[in-house]
């Protein structure tokens, strides 16, 4: 599994990786340009106009040496020079010699930036990478702005675009690319969502340094891809019955949001429970019942909320409970909650209104456990522990949560950020834009609920249930797009079993 480390420790990767493969460090150069290249080559054509703008840094030696191997391979290309002379690192120089004497190079002076027209298809920002050490300003603002406003052009950032810290929250402007290209591990910052505009989308590149090297400097962050979930799923035998699939219940649902709790049983039983029961309100059974013929349904004594009027015999059927969805904050709905919560002794997933009960309850929190899952999106997340000032600090307590109450900690959004309570965190790569819209975190709870019904433990669990939605996610939006509902990405959860191989 992909490490997520320090931007600051780049460099000593870098040289501790150089030394001990008896590399050159201009060598891990030329792998990391390659790599930018194999990509490109399959994403771009030869007579798109390519632009590449290379620092002075290693950051634009990667761009230089992207700028001679794309320009061998036939591509239309031209390389633009930025900062001082005496800034250019050892390797950006070896790059620049590097160069053909054919392939235009320009070196831009400030009077440039401010004037010079460009007509490309391509823009590569190779200016600054990790390095960055404060907000841009002087010529590399003007020529970031410049690039951010031109038209018409596809723009990639090389590693990182520029201006944003590895690390910590932009201040003042950046490159906004539409694809950033990271090599190895996925830079911190990346995760932000207060980057997404300069981000776009974000593909990692291997540069051929192995996951055992990047170990030693394990921040217990880590990026989970498809390779990463597959051996976490169960195999099932031929001689499998309902049973060993798992009997989950899902509660939830009020007068006028039944549908959340119904797609949230829908998930359940599309991601392989054996059966799926719903625990509702009087005013939900009818809904259910012809809506989803295939759950079965119980409720409180109580019309339009849940209550402490439930049919308590019989819980422990249950291998597994999803709670929370569409289930309104109600004093009845709390006093459920409450009851619900010490009756049910199996692993549960609390969504939506459980946490929002939750952060009004703090005593209630006592009594999560090592088998429960809370998923807040930001907005509840902050609910439970109060405002944060930027991601990074939301990420923090997420950690700090999880291992306060020792329960797993789902916090939802583009890299959803799954905290365990022994510190570590699991960034998701999975999923797109066209999964924001309403019902998408019900279909998750779903989900991750049919998971501990099949009998996963509660860490695999949690990471197939979180990379198998954004799956689904991305093969229901494929012909869809902004027009993807939450119940495209139900019908779609099958298909995401035939993208991981898992029958
Ligand atoms: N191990 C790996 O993974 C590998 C990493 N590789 C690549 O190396 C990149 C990191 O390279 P790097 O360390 O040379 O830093 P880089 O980003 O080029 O910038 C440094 C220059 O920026 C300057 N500067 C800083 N802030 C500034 C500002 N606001 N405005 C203006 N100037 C500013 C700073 O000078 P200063 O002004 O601070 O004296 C310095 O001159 C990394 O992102 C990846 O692409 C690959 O080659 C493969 C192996
Ligand atoms: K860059």
């Amino acid at each position: 599994m992909l490490e997520i480390i320090s931007g600051t420790a780049v460099k000593k990767l870098d040289t501790d990786f150089i030394a001990e493969k008896g590399i050159t460090s201009h060598r891990l150069m030329e792998n990391a340009a390659q790599a930018f290249c194999d990509w490109f080559e399959s994403n771009y054509h030869r007579n798109d106009k390519v632009g590449i703008f290379c620092g002075p840094g290693n950051n634009g030696g990667d761009g230089l040496a992207i700028g001679r191997l794309l320009w061998r391979k036939g591509y239309d290309v031209i390389v633009f020079l930025l900062g001082e002379e005496g800034k250019v690192s050892a390797d950006c120089r070896l790059n620049r010699e590097l160069l053909p004497d054919k392939l235009p190079a320009i070196s831009m002076s400030a009077d440039d930036i401010a004037h010079m027209e460009f007509d490309l298809d391509v823009v590569i920002d190779a200016i600054l990478g990790v390095g960055v050490n404060r907000p841009l300003g002087g010529d590399f603002l003007g020529m970031i702005t410049k690039l951010n406003a031109l038209t018409h052009v596809s723009r990639v950032a090389v590693d990182i675009p520029t201006g944003v810290p590895s690390d910590e929250c932009l201040e003042g402007d950046a490159f906004k690319a539409d694809i950033t290209v990271s090599f190895q591990y996925p830079k911190f910052s990346l995760m932000f969502p207060e980057h997404a505009g300069y981000v776009g989308i974000l593909h990692v590149v291997s540069i051929g340094i192995g996951n055992k090297f990047m170990r030693q400097f394990s921040q217990n962050k880590f990026y989970l891809q498809l390779k990463d979930v597959v051996s976490r799923h169960l195999n099932f035998s031929r001689f499998a019955h309902k049973g060993d699939f798992g009997r989950v219940l899902l509660v939830g649902g009020s007068y006028g949001s039944i549908g959340a709790i119904r797609m949230c049983a829908e998930a359940s039983l599309r991601t392989g429970s054996g059966l799926a029961a719903c625990l509702v309100p009087t005013c939900g059974v009818q809904v259910l019942q012809v809506g989803l013929p295939e759950v079965q349904v119980i409720s409180s004594n109580s019309d339009r909320s849940l209550s402490l009027a439930y049919p308590k015999e019989g819980l422990d059927r249950y291998d597994a409970a999803g709670i929370g969805p569409g289930m309104g904050t109600t004093a009845d709905a709390k006093e459920f909650l409450l009851d619900f919560i010490k009756t049910f002794k199996g692993p549960k997933v609390l969504d939506a209104d459980a946490i929002n009960i939750l952060a009004q309850d703090k005593e209630m929190q006592e009594y999560l456990g090592e088998e429960d899952v809370l998923t807040p999106h930001v907005k509840e997340f902050e609910r439970l522990v109060g405002g944060c000032q930027n991601h990074k600090q939301r990420l923090a307590k997420a950690r700090e949560y999880s291992r306060q109450y020792g329960c797993v900690l789902v916090l939802k959004g583009a890299h959803t950020c799954i905290s365990f309570p022994d510190g570590t965190q699991y960034f998701n790569s999975s999923g797109n834009k066209h999964m924001a819209t309403g019902g998408a975190g019900d279909v998750l709870t779903g989900m991750i609920t049919s998971f501990l019904g099949q009998g996963y433990g509660v860490k695999n669990a949690v990471l197939c249930g979180v990379y198998q939605h954004g799956l689904a996610g991305e093969i229901a939006s494929e012909d869809k797009r902004r027009g993807t509902i939450a119940s495209d990405i139900i019908k779609a959860i099958p298909k995401s079993y035939l993208a991981l191989d898992v029958d």
